[in-house]
């Protein structure tokens, strides 16, 4: 599913009006009786309550306004609260305004400080609070009037439903802009926005409810960058085929390289997750002095022992590793890797002259901090790297904290600067492509939060691509898979103490499952 940045929504909102010519007040009459059909259904019992609606002067306030008067001809007890003068509510939150007035709506202005705690004072008590407060608008940090409006609602016991999203969230990168509702529903328009399904803002939405409100569906297929979230319908069409005369061959050959003294468990986790997401063959290539250590960890996949110093692989390890990726169809570079410095040395000239698919991770990352030059030696678009968000600050070399602040941007901007596809980890994984798409991943737990994940992630990832698929698809299908094994786990054993190893045991039965829906 399409989801839309505050400005998109804004651009296809205009589009509507001015090149299909349906009026702004319908579009505002469609979204606010659709709301209200929804907050009716989901609060009957507390009908008829009394209600309120907190509203704010702009397009957000007219939704609000539409929704008092539906709520009132069903019957509903209903006040409006306005946080503005009277004569500053314009356009279409204007006509709605004097319809409502005109209906014997009971409407209370708030346009300072006194005249908000004076009107808050008249609607403690409401069972439903409807916030209709900021939408797609909203431009700053929430302050003043409009933060303690926030904190009274969030503080009275009714439940708020939030008109189009809660207000204090950005739509755009689900940032709480100061403070925020806390809703216990959203109804949205057209589409969800970016803020209702990224972290903070998907703590913040509630059960998130979409109304059509006459926008036709054409009118995306010009609009970029997409934005599109990954669940299992949208992950289901991505599955490679799996012809049934298959053979070993067939489904591709993936080389590991990775592993050090102390971290053979990265390169077994990895290779394991690789065979269980259906590849053909795997050989992990790694150290010698721990290879008799991944001979006995692993069964199926095959391993190649390699020069090593100070127990990673060293400079001397080139040509054997370029005679082991011969006949390989993809690299997965990283796990256990370590930070000595002849195995990054290495890294980084594997990257520069191997011109295979390539997933490159953790210690592989830290590799090309500060050596970026090497990723435009690959093929635009074929090469995929996993960071989690500290790994992505080294590469990007910014603080972790705007990191995190606006990870779609960051990971946008990496991909478009570098040509390869970024798969920036966390809850709600997201994923870039270098022509600007980006996905965001709905599958996972905070099960997945403990060591090895990263490396069950990188064989999944090597697994698709040594099976032939895109570098995009097989980032998004891969992170689909794997957050989608550790909600199948967690539906049988919680959050809490799940492992790797186990995540990784159920994306057999995962991918299964997923290619056995129906649309
Ligand atoms: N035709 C349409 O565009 C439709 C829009 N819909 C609804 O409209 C809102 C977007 O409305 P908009 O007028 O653009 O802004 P808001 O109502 O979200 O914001 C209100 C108002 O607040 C001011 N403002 C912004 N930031 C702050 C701040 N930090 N502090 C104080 N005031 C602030 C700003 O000047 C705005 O004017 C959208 O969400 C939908 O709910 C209809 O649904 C469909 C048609
Ligand atoms: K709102």
């Amino acid at each position: 599913m399409r989801v839309l940045s505050a400005a998109q929504m804004q651009e296809l909102d205009q589009k509507t009006i001015k090149e299909i010519g349906l009026p702004g007040p319908v579009l505002m009459e469609n979204a606010g009786q659709g709301a209200a059909r929804l907050i009716n259904e989901r609060y009957r019992h507390l009908y008829p309550g009394p209600a309120v609606v907190i509203s704010g002067k702009g397009n957000n306030g007219g939704d609000g306004y539409v929704i008092a008067r539906s709520l009132l001809q069903r019957g509903w007890q209903v006040r409006t609260l306005v946080l503005a003068d009277d004569a500053a509510v314009e356009g279409d939150a204007r006509l709605n305004l004097e319809i409502l007035r005109k209906v014997r709506g009971e409407i209370l202005f708030a346009p300072d400080d006194d005249g908000l705690s004076a009107a808050l004072s008249q609607c403690s008590g409401s069972r439903l609070l409807v916030d209709a407060l900021f939408g797609t608008g909203l431009s700053s940090n929430v302050r003043g009037r409009y933060a303690r409006a926030i904190a009274w609602m969030n503080d009275e016991s009714a439940p708020i439903a939030a008109v189009d999203i809660p207000s204090g969230l950005d739509a755009t990168t689900g940032r709480i802009l100061g403070c925020c509702v806390q809703a216990d529903l959203t109804v949205t328009f057209a589409l969800p926005k970016i803020g209702h399904v990224v972290y903070p803002g998907v703590d913040q939405v509630g059960a998130l409810e979409i109304v059509d409100i006459g926008i036709p569906a054409f009118l995306l297929e010009g609009q970029t960058p997409a934005q599109i979230l990954v669940d299992g319908e949208f992950a289901r069409h991505l599955l490679p085929p799996r012809p049934s005369d298959g053979h070993k061959g067939t489904f591709g050959h993936l080389l590991i390289i990775g592993g050090s003294t102390g971290k053979s468990g990265a390169v077994a986790l990895a290779a394991d997750s690789a065979m269980r997401s259906g590849v053909g063959l795997v050989t992990a290539a790694v150290p010698k002095g721990i290879h008799d250590i991944l001979e006995v960890k692993l069964t199926e996949p095959m391993t190649v022992p390699l020069p090593e110093v100070d127990g990673a692989l060293g400079a001397g390890a080139l040509d054997a590793l370029t005679e082991a990726w011969q006949g390989k169809q993809a690299l997965a570079v990283g796990p256990g890797l370590g930070q000595n410095e002849q195995a990054q040395e290495l890294v980084r000239r594997l990257v520069r002259d191997c011109d295979l698919p390539l997933v490159i991770d953790a210690d592989g990352l830290n590799s090309l901090a500060g050596h970026l030059e090497g990723l435009s030696s690959c093929r635009p678009g074929t090469t995929v790297i996993t960071p989690h968000p500290g790994e992505m600050a080294r590469l990007a070399q910014i603080p972790v904290e705007e990191v995190q602040q606006d990870r779609l941007s960051v990971a946008r901007d990496f991909a478009l600067r570098h040509g390869v596809i970024v798969v920036l980890k966390g809850a709600r994984t997201v994923i870039a492509s270098p022509d600007g798409t980006a996905w965001i991943n709905a599958s996972g737990n905070p099960g997945m939060a403990s060591g090895g994940m990263g490396d069950v992630l990188t064989g999944v990832v090597g697994a698709l691509l040594a099976q032939g698929m895109p570098a995009a698809e097989a980032a998004v299908l891969a992170t689909y898979l794997h957050g989608a094994a550790a909600d199948r786990l967690a539906c049988r054993e919680g959050c809490a103490g799940l492992t790797a190893g186990e995540i990784a045991h159920e994306l057999a039965a995962v991918r299964y499952e997923l290619g056995r829906r129906s649309g």
